[in-house]
């Protein structure tokens, strides 16, 4: 996987990149700010980098959960594969990190809002939803929910990297991450310290709308340019199945074929779709867990088709 030029906010054009051997010394450098720093700074590659590595070395498989647009579903999209992931088998571990720093939703999807994290001397301890089942997110570090987080990329590395070299996950077979939409600090934070770490790949999620999926061709480039291994795409709020006359009707058209189609054109899995059910949004807003809330949900057989799909992929990998 090809790591990120780290470049300072206020960087001219041609900046070689702080951890270059002509940071601070190149003819681009003249007049830059950060000249002094980078040309004294100590060199080579993040050491954080080496922290991931080590404190992931237990994870079997780590995967990054996009999205092109907001609001398609991921967070919900991942809370549910969580919880399906942790259901299909009690003998594996799943994990949950939130590195939607802004935005973080996890807290109140998985219904653990009002629980804190603890530190120890081996690092964060993540908090439990079920025995196999834990989640991570800067929710639990914010004084209240409605905190808003306005901070500047540098912080939300800082903050990234502790998050993916100092939580006690123990030994896992799945960590989800949810990230936030589009292509980020975050994600450019996220895929420079998991660049040693064996990234096993990224699930996409979108809607079926040209909308959406126009934005996920552009994660698709990105992953592609990035070398992350795309899993597949799972197409969320598809079709609404009405709960009193089982009629199926399409909320969210696809114009042009839908994301299967998309699929087939850019030669990368789907990994299926997922209908639009009222009571998925009820649950997450109460933390509910929807498999045991509303087990005869379409959605239920189809999130298993999902981790189905997902499984074989992961396992393709090692
Ligand atoms: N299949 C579904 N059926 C019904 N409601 C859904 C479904 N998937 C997601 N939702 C609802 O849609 C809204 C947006 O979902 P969610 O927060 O997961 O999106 P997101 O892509 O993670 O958003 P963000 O851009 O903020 O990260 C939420 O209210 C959620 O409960």
């Amino acid at each position: 996987m090809a790591s990120a030029v780290v470049k300072p906010e206020t960087a001219p054009e041609h900046c070689p990149g702080t951890e270059s051997d002509q940071a601070g010394k190149a003819s681009a450098c003249a007049g830059c700010p950060n000249q002094n720093i980078c040309s004294t700074a100590p060199k080579g590659p993040d050491p954080g980098i080496a922290q991931v590595k080590e404190s992931l070395q237990a994870v079997k498989n780590k995967i990054l959960v996009l999205s092109g647009k907001g609001g398609v579903g991921k967070s919900t999209v991942t809370a549910l594969l969580s919880r399906a992931l942790a259901a299909s088998d009690s003998e594996k571990n799943i994990a949950v990190l939130d590195i939607d720093i802004c935005g973080p939703s996890q807290p109140r999807v998985l219904g653990v809002l009002d629980e804190q994290v603890h530190q120890s001397g081996s690092g964060w301890s993540p908090v439990y939803v079920d025995d196999n089942l834990s989640v991570m997110s800067i929710g639990f570090l914010l004084d209240s929910p409605d905190s808003a987080i306005i901070w500047r990329g540098p912080k939300k590395n800082g903050m990234i990297r502790q998050f993916l070299s100092q939580v006690d996950w123990g030994s896992l077979d799945y960590l989800l991450m949810d990230t936030p939409p589009g292509t980020s600090d975050e994600h450019l934070s996220a895929i420079t310290y998991l660049s040693q770490a064996d990234l096993t790949g990224a699930i996409i999620v979108t809607t079926p709308q040209e909308v959406a999926l126009l934005d996920v061709r552009k994660e698709i480039d990105f992953c592609r340019k990035s070398k992350i291994n795309i899993l597949g795409v799972v197409e969320n709020m598809a079709e609404f199945i009405c709960p009193c006359c089982q009629k199926s009707s399409q909320i969210f058209k696809p114009t042009t074929g839908g994301a299967k189609k998309m699929c087939e054109d850019l030669t990368i899995p789907f990994l299926g779709s997922l209908p639009l059910d009222p009571k998925i949004a009820k649950c997450s807003d109460e933390g509910k867990n929807f498999f045991e809330e509303v087990p005869d949900s379409p959605v239920v057989k189809a999130i298993e088709r999902v981790v189905e799909g997902l499984v074989a992929k992961c396992d393709e990998m090692h």
